[in-house]
Order: C-alpha cells, then structure tokens, then sequence
C-alpha cells in the first residue's frame, strides 16, 4: 500500500457543517465528495456544483475528479469534464461539473455525494519536436483500425 500524501483542505462559509471528502470503504480509489448547494438540473442541463471547499495539494501530485457509477447509471448523472482536474496550484472552491444525460430532472440536495475525488500523481512531460518518427507495426492506424 502506498503512503498517504497529505491534502490541505479549508472550508469555505457555505461547507459549514458538511462532511470531509471520505473513502466509503477502505478499499475504495476515490474520496465521495457531497454537494454545498441544493438544485435541479433538468435533463440536458449542466452545472458546476459548489462543494465548499478549497484545496492545496502538494506539488506533483493532482486530484481527479470523477463521477459515481450509481448516479450515471441509475440517473444519467456524470461529471461533464471528467476526469476533471484539480491542478496543484489550484486555490478556488473545488467544483463538480454535473450533467443531467437522463430523462428525468434530477434533484441534487446539500450533503449528497455527487462525485468521487481520487489524488493521483503527476508525470511531468516535456515534448522534443523531430522530423520524422520511428516505424511500427500500428504505424497511422487508429480509430478502430484493427477491427470494431
Ligand atoms: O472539475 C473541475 C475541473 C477544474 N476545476 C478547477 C480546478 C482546476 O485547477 C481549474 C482549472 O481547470 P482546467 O485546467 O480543467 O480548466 P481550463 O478550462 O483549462 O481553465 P484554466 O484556463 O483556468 O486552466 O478549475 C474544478 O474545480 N473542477
């Protein structure tokens, strides 16, 4: 099991009396985060979803944010930008931008979980631009180039 990294979080006014970001279980990747605000979001209706807090997350690492396989599948619920990205030297409040993809509106109440925060390590990149790339047996294919 890897160690822990430490996340500096603080509660914006509107947090005040929510629960933290928590692993369900103790297998689980992600942290369920709960919504700071009461909505409805009306099908094909999108929105980014206050959760009162803001983070500091320790260089070289990022959070992702990730719907919850129960609300898309039940409701057509799903993070819109996902995985979302929640970059390190990010101070604002933390936002979940939510999709209503269903039939139905959907009403969201404060303190539901609505997405999953999973902390993940960043691999700096650097890109090195050449005239001509190496051969290989893919080459050019793609898009479903070696059968559907
Ligand atoms: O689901 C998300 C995605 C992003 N953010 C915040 C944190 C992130 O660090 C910042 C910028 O996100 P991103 O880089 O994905 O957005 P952008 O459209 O490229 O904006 P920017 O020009 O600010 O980088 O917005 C959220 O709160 N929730």
């Amino acid at each position: 099991m890897s160690q822990k990294i430490a996340i500096q979080l603080k509660r914006l006014p509107h947090g005040e009396g929510l629960p933290l970001p928590a692993y369900a279980t103790p297998g689980a990747a992600g942290m369920d985060v709960v919504a700071a605000e009461e909505l409805t979001l009306a099908p094909g209706a999108r929105h980014a979803v206050a959760t009162g807090l803001s983070v500091a997350i320790p260089e070289g690492f990022e959070i992702q944010v990730r719907p919850r396989s129960g609300l898309a599948l039940k409701h057509g619920i799903t993070c819109l930008n996902t995985p979302g990205t929640i970059d390190s030297d990010y101070r604002g409040e933390v936002k979940v931008i939510l999709a209503n993809l269903g039939s139905e509106p959907f009403e969201i109440k404060r303190g539901e979980r609505i997405a999953q925060l999973v902390p993940a390590a960043v691999q700096p990149a650097a890109f090195v631009e050449i005239d001509s790339l190496d051969d290989t047996a893919r080459g050019a294919g793609g898009f479903g180039s070696t059968g559907r």
